[in-house]
């Protein structure tokens, strides 16, 4: 035996009649109990033609055309004219019935309780006939049960309570009796005196849940057009899916919270019994949809899904005087019930100085009214404050019965929420810890959901949010590598990682999907704005995206100026930009500590040594308690594929442009052949040992000419480079005839740096140090006698860009 219960969409249209007859004759013969609801539609229609009717306006005459034309066509399309004439007559005159109903509501301008449950209940009852004699012209032996006379309720209308002796009695009685498919209408039923009634909000459901219960189903399936309770809602997660299976109790915490496809009080019947229900796609029958049974927690899944409300408002009642006085809350919650205000949430410290509840927006002004007259008293003495009001918030909760076995919970949730700059204003979790819940701002609502549903569903891809200034050498490098490498991190690292916004130092462009990088810069082109910092940054914070990282490859000041507020955004920075990380310590450590404070990372591994894991090395060294005695190193790759490459007879002017061309060299080469890019690399080392250390404080010597560094263009330098080309054809010669190489050489020890051009013998590690390599020695308490070397290509857009790709991998891996 199993109950079936369609809604108005699955009985909507003759096509979807069709699926629904499908759906019950691969049920047969099973004996099946299968309630409608009216057509799509139609109780709206019912509703605004008697209330127009009650009104006296005419024009309720059109709406009841529509609701005749609906029923008339549908049996036209759906049934073979020779077995239409019965039908026809039935309708009609049930059609007549309503017809003289509403012209007595127009006439006696009146519609009472009772009178609307006459007309609500033309609906089921005209669907039901309409189902009926289809599935019979269709071959499916069929029966019309009237629920009317089959539920007996109170005198309530449009609400009324089921006399369960008599109903559960006249069920069991008659459905044995009937075909083995019975079609009842749901929503509709009568008092002891055979007067219609109305079983309410979600009153199919209830409908089939009474028949399910009085007969002791199998199952009980309710036909929608989902496939189930989604994880979460799918307008606002696009990663939201079905969940397999629900205990009943995650089911009604689910359902309280948002998820509409069951009204909790309509399934009390069947959770009595423990029957268990299935959610079904009417649209969709192959897709298991969702099964609410009493054991559903076999699975590892420890939540099961995310619920949210919107258009919260949050009361809180604060004030000295409540502490320790019994009764506050106790009179709180009376003055919101006698104003009939619903209460959502509640929440309370232990201080007792606050009580906070949520409730919706549209109960704020009599909420407000209430509270003020019962606290009068003690407003006016000051023991409580004016009652405070926060608007525009929305409510977002786990549930799950498993998560009580799971400790950490919580605390996954807080900091994935904080991690994206998400502010949480109450929190509320009860002891059955089936539920957490926690309240924020409704702007913040799409992305919470977003966000604590990957953090939850692990099988679900992470999006992750790029936001790029800098695309030339290295940022197009970047770009190109993403492009190839996006398929993969989808397949195999479940990561979707998207460009959302780009920019060089004219234009910039956002897609909030993900720019297409089949075409970046001629989209950039064509469709960019123009570039201006500041701007990008509000865009970038005003499309409040989750997993937001801004990356900057620039070598700009007032862009790495700008790091300090992204990260105050709980936005993430990842940069090869080494301006913000040489400037003053002060700088340098406080933008540490905003990421930290503001649970965003920042990241900058390319700062030394391009994509050699330098930064992560020390850092490691640093965390497990070592400490830098001696750092050698040489750290310019475009000096040392320069010195490389300077050959006699080659003019140094030229293997320098050489360098550009390739892409070792600063956007401005003078920062490389002055010294200032390798001060700042081992600058940064000396930091990152854990050492307070200014710019300043390193002894740098020049071996460029001070009128090579005079200069204002590129271009002037390398004229000038060209007109001092003797200089370095000496340092060169020089070197030569003592069998040594130049390189540049960073060295740090005994608390003092150096930066400077040294002659290197042919017994020195340095000696053979090719192309545009770097080399650093880490000399350490645990690395004393043989240091800790780390050596490779230390320049270039390639491995640069695959530096900056491996810190976005460890945000999106963290
Ligand atoms: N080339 C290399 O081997 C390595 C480079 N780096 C760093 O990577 C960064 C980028 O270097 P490249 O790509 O070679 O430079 P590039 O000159 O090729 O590209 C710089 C990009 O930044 C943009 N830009 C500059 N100022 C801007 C502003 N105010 N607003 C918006 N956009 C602006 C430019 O339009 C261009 O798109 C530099 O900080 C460099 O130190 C770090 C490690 C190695
Ligand atoms: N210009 C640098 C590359 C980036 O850090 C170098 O030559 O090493």
């Amino acid at each position: 035996m199993k109950v079936l219960k369609f809604g108005g969409t699955s009985v909507g249209t003759p096509d979807n009649l069709r699926k629904v007859k499908d759906i019950l004759a691969a049920g047969q013969p099973e004996k099946t109990v299968c309630v409608v609801s009216a057509l799509g539609g139609v109780t709206n229609l019912l509703h605004a033609c008697s209330d127009l009717a009650a009104v006296g306006d005419e024009s309720y005459e059109a709406s009841l055309a529509q609701i005749e034309a609906r029923h008339l066509d549908t049996i036209k399309e759906l049934i073979p004219v020779k077995s239409q004439s019965v039908i026809f007559s039935k309708i009609r005159i049930l059609l007549n019935d309503l017809e003289d109903i509403m012209k007595g509501i127009y006439l006696i301008r009146e519609l009472s309780p009772k009178t609307l449950d006459k007309v609500l209940s033309f609906g089921e009852i005209l669907s039901s006939n309409i189902i009926v004699d289809f599935l019979n012209a269709e071959g499916l032996k069929t029966d019309l049960g009237d629920s009317r006379v089959l539920i007996k309720t109170d005198n309530i209308h449009n609400n009324a309570n089921v006399d369960f002796a008599s109903t559960n009695k006249n069920i069991t009685d008659y459905i044995p009796t009937a075909a083995n498919l019975v079609v009842c209408p749901g929503f509709v039923s009568s008092n002891a005196e055979g007067v219609t009634t109305t079983l309410g909000r979600g009153g199919s459901d209830y409908t089939a849940a009474i028949f399910a219960a009085a007969l002791d189903a199998d199952s009980f399936e309710i036909w929608t057009d989902v496939s189930g309770m989604m994880t979460s809602d799918p307008r606002q997660v696009a990663a939201a899916h079905p969940i397999e299976k629900l205990s009943f109790q995650e089911a009604l915490e689910l359902s309280h919270f948002g998820a509409k496809v069951i009204y909790p009080p309509t399934i009390q019947p069947v959770l009595d019994k423990k029957i268990p229900i299935k959610i079904k796609n009417t649209f969709a029958p192959e897709d298991a949809g969702t099964t609410i049974c009493e054991d559903a927690n076999g699975d590892k899944q420890f939540v099961k899904g995310l619920s949210s409300v919107s258009d919260i408002a949050l009361l809180n009642l604060t004030g000295s005087g409540m502490v320790g006085v019994p009764k506050f809350s106790f009179r709180l919650f009376k003055a919101l019930s006698e104003a009939k205000v619903n209460v959502i949430i509640i929440t309370q410290a232990s201080s007792e100085h606050s009580i906070c509840v949520g409730i919706d927006k549209k109960d704020i002004e009599i909420s407000q009214a209430a509270i003020a007259e019962e606290f009068q008293l003690e407003l006016s003495l000051r023991k409580i404050d004016p009652l405070e009001v926060e608007t525009g918030m929305a409510i977002v909760a786990l549930v799950g019965d498993k998560m009580r076995e799971h400790v950490g919970i919580g605390g996954q949730m807080f900091s994935a929420l904080g991690e994206n700059g998400i502010s949480i204003k109450a929190i509320a979790q009860g002891s059955s810890e089936r539920n957490i819940t926690v309240v924020l701002e409704e702007k913040h609502l799409s992305k919470a959901l977003n966000v604590l549903h990957e953090s939850f569903f692990l099988s679900q891809r992470k999006r992750m949010n790029l936001f790029m200034i800098g695309i030339g050498n290295v940022g197009g490098t970047f770009i190109e590598q993403i492009k190839k490498q996006y398929n993969y991190l989808d397949e195999f690292e479940n990561v979707d990682l998207r460009i959302v916004g780009i920019a060089n130092s004219r234009q910039m462009l956002f897609d909030i999907d993900g720019i297409d990088l089949a075409d970046w810069k001629g989209q950039l082109e064509s469709k960019g704005e123009k570039m201006a910092p500041q701007v990008f940054v509000d865009k970038m914070v005003e499309s409040n995206l989750r997993n937001s990282i801004f990356v900057d490859n620039t070598a700009n000041a007032e862009i790495a100026g700008l790091y300090e507020g992204i990260l105050r955004k709980s936005i993430s920075v990842v940069t090869p930009n080494k301006i913000a990380c040489a400037s003053d310590y002060d700088t340098y450590v406080n933008l540490k500590s905003t990421a930290r404070e503001y649970q965003a990372k920042f990241y900058y591994e390319t700062n030394v040594g391009a994509g050699l894991p330098v930064l992560t090395t020390l850092g490691d060294l640093i965390k497990s308690g070592d400490k830098i005695q001696k750092i050698q190193a040489v750290l310019s790759g475009s000096l040392n594929f320069i010195f490389n490459s300077f050959k006699p007879g080659v003019k140094f002017v030229d293997v320098v442009k050489q360098a550009g061309v390739e892409g070792y060299t600063e956007p401005d080469p003078k920062i490389d052949l002055s010294g200032v890019d390798v001060m700042r690399k081992i600058l940064i080392l000396i930091r990152e040992s854990g050492l307070k250390f200014e710019l300043d404080d390193i002894v740098s010597e020049s071996f460029i000419p001070a009128a090579c560094m005079d200069t204002k263009t590129n271009d002037e330098f390398y004229a000038s480079l060209e007109q001092h080309d003797e200089v370095f054809q000496k340092l060169v010669s020089d070197a030569e005839a003592k069998n040594c190489r130049l390189k540049v050489v960073a060295t740090f020890d005994k608390g003092k740096a150096s930066v400077g051009l040294q002659e290197i013998p042919k017994d020195h590690p340095f000696y053979i140090l090719e192309g545009k390599d770097n080399i650093v020695l880490f000399y350490t308490n645990r690395y004393q006698d043989q240091p800790l070397v780390i050596k490779g290509a230390g320049a270039g857009a390639e491995v640069t860009a695959s530096g900056i790709f491996a810190d976005v991998m460890r945000i999106a891996n963290s």
